[in-house]
């Protein structure tokens, strides 16, 4: 399957809103509210993420150093830089991949630097994904049963126990209505029997973040989301990033396409050699003189 299957994945993209900053309000917006059953994304402090003085090396090379930014609630913000800027490794620094030399992650008021990956995920600050090896050989269904955090994917496993049925097949039917819910949101309910294996490069993205929002985060993590990515479903990816952002999600997100990024972020981070160059309003980033000398520098 190539890319270009993707546009027969439910409906049609939203014609003439979608993409900028005014899709969700459009007036052919899905209008499809996810309910994940959970009250959806909590709503606690106004910046739920604070990275201060952050800093790791490998070996003589500083990738990340000494920075610092917050990410407003309910933002779709962007981090962005030239190749080698540091994206990457500050990214797995916040979710707990790689422990900072320096520096502290805050998440909704709690120092969570150096905690494992799980841990951070299960405070609600959760980074999508690529699908892996063992969960292509399953349906997009059961990779979805299995995503959510609070141990429903082993209560899954148990639940043919004897012993267990109770509270555990209660709990798997609630999963289930959360899955089918995501299903829809996301108009993939009609390859829920599908291999994970068999999707196309842009069903996977949207599967991807479907596992993500199953966890129940507050905030996503998104690490070029659109790569590989055909138009038509880049403009639908989007269309659901803004209405969980309008519900109150909270994006990070690093991209290489500035279009879309200028396009799409109401806040912009500038990485340059580990450091943030400066942040703000697509419009000040793309006025930033520093800004542009530093991606022409860049092999960008
Ligand atoms: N595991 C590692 N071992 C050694 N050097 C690394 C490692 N990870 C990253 N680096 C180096 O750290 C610097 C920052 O890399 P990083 O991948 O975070 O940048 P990036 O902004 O994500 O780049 P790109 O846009 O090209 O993906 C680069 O010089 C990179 O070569």
């Amino acid at each position: 399957m190539s890319d270009s299957d993707v546009t027969d994945v439910g409906s049609d993209p939203a014609g003439g809103s979608e993409g900028g900053r005014d899709a969700p309000g459009g007036p052919d917006a899905p209008s499809t509210r996810l309910d994940l059953g959970s009250g959806g994304p909590n709503v606690g402090e106004e910046y739920p993420l604070q990275v201060e003085g952050l800093r790791k090396t490998f070996g003589g090379i500083t990738a990340v150093d000494d920075a610092s930014f917050r990410v407003e609630r309910g933002s779709l913000t962007g981090l962005i830089g030239p190749n080698g800027a540091g994206k990457s490794t500050t990214f797995n620094l916040i979710t707990g991949m790689l422990r900072p030399d320096a520096g502290t992650v805050t998440f909704d008021g709690e120092d969570v630097t150096g905690q494992k990956p799980h841990a951070i995920a299960n405070r609600g600050l959760v980074r999508t994904f690529q699908i892996a090896r063992e969960l292509q050989e399953m349906t997009v269904l059961e990779n979805l049963m299995l995503a959510p955090k609070d141990q429903r994917g082993e209560a899954l496993w148990r639940s043919v126990t004897p012993g267990f049925r109770g509270d555990v097949v209660e709990q798997e039917e609630e999963l289930l209505e959360r899955v089918w819910n995501v299903l829809e949101f996301f108009d993939i309910d009609h390859i829920a029997e599908e291999y994970a294996g068999n999707l196309s490069g842009g069903q996977r993205k949207l599967l991807e973040l479907a596992r993500a929002l199953l966890t129940d985060p507050d905030m996503l993590l998104l690490d070029e989301p659109f790569a590989g990515v055909n138009p038509s479903l880049e403009r639908r990816l989007l269309e659901h990033i803004h209405e969980l952002r309008e519900q109150g999600y909270t994006f990070l997100l690093v991209e290489h396409d500035m279009d879309l990024i200028m396009q799409n972020c109401e806040r912009v981070i500038v990485l340059h050699q580990g450091r943030v160059l400066t942040e703000g309003s697509p419009d000040e980033i793309q006025a930033n003189e520093e800004v542009i000398e530093a991606y022409l520098g860049g092999n960008v």
